[in-house]
């Protein structure tokens, strides 16, 4: 029985840690696999699945099989896919079981503030059980932020966090979720390898190799480049142990009340703006990340006169920008962000950025 079932990747990991780099370049390595996309966002626009969509400036000729996963992307925007298991994920997973003839894998990113155990324990319900099995989970950790202790567990840790982010403040939350994040891992990688030091890597590999067991093996990646048969094909059958896989946030759950997630304690807005100053959009986001407890950041700008759409990417204080495509004819050009974080307004932020709207 078990020849014929879809095997799914889960891809989990906390916000910003590089899943949607990851997801994009296993597509690229697709070579006629025919692979299909599950993305769950915490935030209200769709953009990894936009990003997903769109081919890299870079990307080459013949290089197909990104748009056309197009249909066979699958957003689920309603919340976090941890607690909409039942409305927004069987649904999906149901459709996919139908079309089980056209597809040889399911890719699924959840949210960076989603649990992963409640999304395995679904692949023991019966209709998903009969066709599909987790290939494995797949642990994303941001290498820069687990080894400047943003997740800190310990004394150390938390000193190196003051050290290296004097805005915030140690989050036991935010620990736990990377805990429940890793238990259930078969695969952990850590990414953002090009921006770590030789000290930094050895304090990561100290925090995973306390949270994981031996067997699981850990890699360190550059841009999500990573060979995708590393990635799928593990064959782990991840529901069938889930069960033995302890978290913090269990307890909330067993007892059927309350249910407390991480995403409970985040803040989430979109701020719409017009066409925007790209330069000053630029400072006044980096004065926001260094002033407010963002974590994370993200959208499209457009500039005027500029025929491609600007991608802003923050993570932390970190901003990246790039172009990645041309405005099409019927979309409207207009700059959309998403912002996470906590203890944030959007009545703050949005006056500031509207500094950098052009007339
Ligand atoms: N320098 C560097 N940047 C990276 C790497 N991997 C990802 N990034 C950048 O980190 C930012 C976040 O990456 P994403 O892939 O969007 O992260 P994500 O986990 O999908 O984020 P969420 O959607 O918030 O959950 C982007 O600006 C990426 O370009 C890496 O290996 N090195």
């Amino acid at each position: 029985m078990q020849l014929n079932k879809i095997p799914a990747t889960i891809v989990t990991g906390f916000l910003g840690s590089g899943k949607t780099t990851l997801l994009s370049n296993v597509l690229k390595q697709a070579n006629g696999k025919r692979i299909a996309v599950i993305v769950n966002e915490f935030g209200e626009l769709d953009i990894d699945a936009d990003l997903l969509r769109s081919c890299p400036l870079d990307c080459e000729e013949g290089e197909e099989q990104v748009s056309q996963g197009d249909n066979g992307i699958y957003e689920l925007a309603n919340g976090c896919i941890c607690c909409t298991v039942e409305e927004e994920f069987l649904p999906v997973m149901q459709q996919l079981v139908a079309r089980r003839d056209e597809i040889d894998h399911i890719l699924i990113e959840t949210s960076g503030l989603a649990l992963p155990k409640p999304l395995v324990q679904a692949f023991n319900w019966p209709e998903i059980k009969q066709h599909c099995t987790v290939d494995a989970v797949i642990t994303v950790i941001d290498g820069p932020a687990v080894a400047a202790g943003r997740f800190a567990n310990n004394e150390d840790q938390v000193q190196a966090q003051r050290l290296a982010d004097e805005s915030l403040d140690h989050d036991p939350s935010l620990q736990e979720l990377l805990d429940d994040q890793l238990s259930a891992a078969d695969l952990v990688i850590v990414s953002k390898n090009d921006l770590l030091s030789d000290e930094e890597r050895t304090r990561v590999e100290t925090v995973v190799s306390a949270k994981v067991p031996e067997s699981v093996k850990v890699t360190y990646t550059r841009d999500g480049e990573v060979a995708s048969n590393m990635l799928m094909g593990i064959d782990a059958a991840a529901e069938d142990r889930i069960h033995d896989v302890h978290n913090h946030h269990d307890h909330h759950h067993d007892h059927g009340h309350h249910h407390e997630h991480a995403h409970d304690h985040f803040d989430s807005f979109v701020i719409k703006l017009g066409e925007v100053d790209s330069d000053k959009l630029q400072a006044i986001l980096k004065d926001l990340l260094a002033e407010y407890n963002i974590f994370r950041a993200k959208g499209f700008a457009a500039l005027p006169g500029k025929p491609m759409r600007q991608v802003l990417q923050a993570v932390g204080e970190r901003l990246d920008t790039h172009f990645d495509r041309l405005w099409t004819a019927d979309e409207v050009r207009g700059t959309n962000l998403v912002f996470i974080g906590k203890g944030i307004e959007k009545e703050t932020i949005e006056k500031a950025l509207s500094a950098a709207v052009v007339a």
